[in-house]
């Protein structure tokens, strides 16, 4: 689906209900397996975490999880530890581009039993479960933290528990710290310190626990964007948008937007779990945003757009994640800033953009490589130009009513045949 987008409005208010984050929802499905007695609220409807819930109901042989990273990861760990249960764990045609070598060294070492069934160190995978006889395991620490918190889930269930060393600089840790935080609440026992994680043996099926999911901070990156963008109205009507359910001390690393954004003049105030995003008409932008985004990854490309409408130049790194995702996000946030006339420079870690001089180019299509973040990242540009989004469903990843929240902003929306 073609989506041609755009909103002519001056002023920009509303409230919108964004769902739970897809990264705790992912990773208390999994509990909620291993562990009865876990009732979950206000879950994920993203198709990733629909695709987990699936697959830990499912007892087919073969499990097919498409584009879902994180799914793929944490079920390589989960399905290892199913004990006389033989699976193959596959995805779409990028998720058998996606490295898993480090995750299967790291259970093989603990004595799972799984095979490659096309390339040595990507899905798909083929899984015989088994009881895992070891207790230690050591692994890279700098190319995805998905691994780390796969283990870090099933550790409980092992009859010694596990502590698991890091190698190198470790990446994404707010996500390490979602994992450790969410075993805490199910009272099991686990630290994180330096390079050393431990975790204790818990009994199974001895909780009786709900937890309430916080909405999702990654969907929560758009409304920062549109609201920072309508600089351009500054002096027209106040720019204010809620959205929930959100909480100030959050599990969720991506939470640190509420402060990146401040510096692009939008403010956020927490009231009743309803968080209202004003733009501060007064706030001098920086001429450069310069961001390490090592520990908060999936907002790259929502600031690397926000900077390219206001104009002002960005330096940001931290970026060595970026290549392994949905696609390469470095090229494709090059290609389509591009293309819209930006000017803009990549490394394999690092992206440089510079002042915009020249008006944003008009009806450009922008190409969203099975990327659900580049079609919502380069969405809030239609404040300033028309804007065709190439196969729009694919935000349906982590946030399926992106396109009706927007709706109800103001956005207009004609589907291109
Ligand atoms: O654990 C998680 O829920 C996630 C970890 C991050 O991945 P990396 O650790 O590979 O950067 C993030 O990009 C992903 O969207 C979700
Ligand atoms: C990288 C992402 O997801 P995953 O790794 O789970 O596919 C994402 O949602 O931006």
């Amino acid at each position: 689906m073609l989506l041609n987008i755009q909103n002519t409005h001056t002023h920009l208010t509303g409230a919108i209900k964004i769902t739970g984050s897809k990264s705790e929802t992912n990773r208390l499905l999994l509990l909620q397996a291993l562990f009865k007695g876990i009732a979950i609220e206000n879950l994920s409807n993203s198709d990733d975490g629909m695709l987990m819930q699936k697959a830990l109901l499912s007892d087919a042989e073969t499990i097919d999880i498409h584009h879902a990273g994180t799914a793929m990861r944490f079920l390589t760990a989960y399905f290892a530890i199913q004990k006389g249960r033989k699976t193959i764990l596959t995805g779409s045609k990028r998720m058998q581009e996606r490295p898993i070598g480090i995750l299967v060294d790291a259970l093989r070492s603990l004595g799972a039993q799984i095979e490659y069934q096309k390339e040595e160190g990507y899905p798909p995978l083929c899984i015989q479960g088994t009881s895992l006889t070891k207790n230690e395991v050591t692994l890279k620490a700098n190319v995805s933290s998905q691994y780390i918190s796969a283990l870090m889930l099933i550790g409980a269930t092992l009859p010694e528990g596990l502590i698991i060393t890091l190698e190198g600089k470790i990446t994404s840790v707010p996500y390490i710290n979602m994992t450790l935080q969410l075993l805490h609440q199910l009272d099991i026992i686990a630290s994180f310190e330096g390079q050393s994680i431990k975790i204790q043996p818990a009994a199974l099926g001895e909780l009786s626990k709900t937890i309430t999911v916080e909405s999702d901070w990654s969907s929560a990156s758009y409304y920062y964007s549109l609201v920072a963008l309508m600089h351009k109205h500054k002096d027209s009507h106040p720019t204010e948008i809620t959205i929930s359910s959100y909480k100030k001390d959050s599990l969720q690393g991506d939470a640190v937007l509420a402060k990146i954004y401040t510096e692009l003049g939008v403010t956020s105030h927490f009231e009743n779990h309803a968080l209202t995003l004003r733009l501060d008409a007064h706030k001098e932008l920086p001429e450069t945003l310069t961001l390490d985004l090592s520990n908060s990854p999936d907002i790259a490309q929502t600031i690397a757009v926000s900077c390219f409408g206001l104009g002002i130049a960005c330096d940001l790194s931290g970026l060595h994640t970026l290549k392994i995702k949905e696609t390469d996000r470095l090229e494709a946030l090059k290609a389509e800033i591009t293309k819209l006339g930006g000017d803009i420079e990549v490394t394999d870690k690092t992206l440089h953009l510079k002042t915009r001089i020249t008006p944003i180019k008009e009806n450009c299509t922008i190409a969203t490589y099975h990327d659900h973040r580049m079609a919502m990242a380069f969405a809030p540009l239609g404040l300033f130009v028309p804007i065709c989004i190439e196969d729009a469903g694919v935000v349906s990843k982590s946030y399926p009513d992106f396109w009706e929240d927007l709706k109800t902003l103001g956005f207009k929306q004609e589907i291109i045949h």
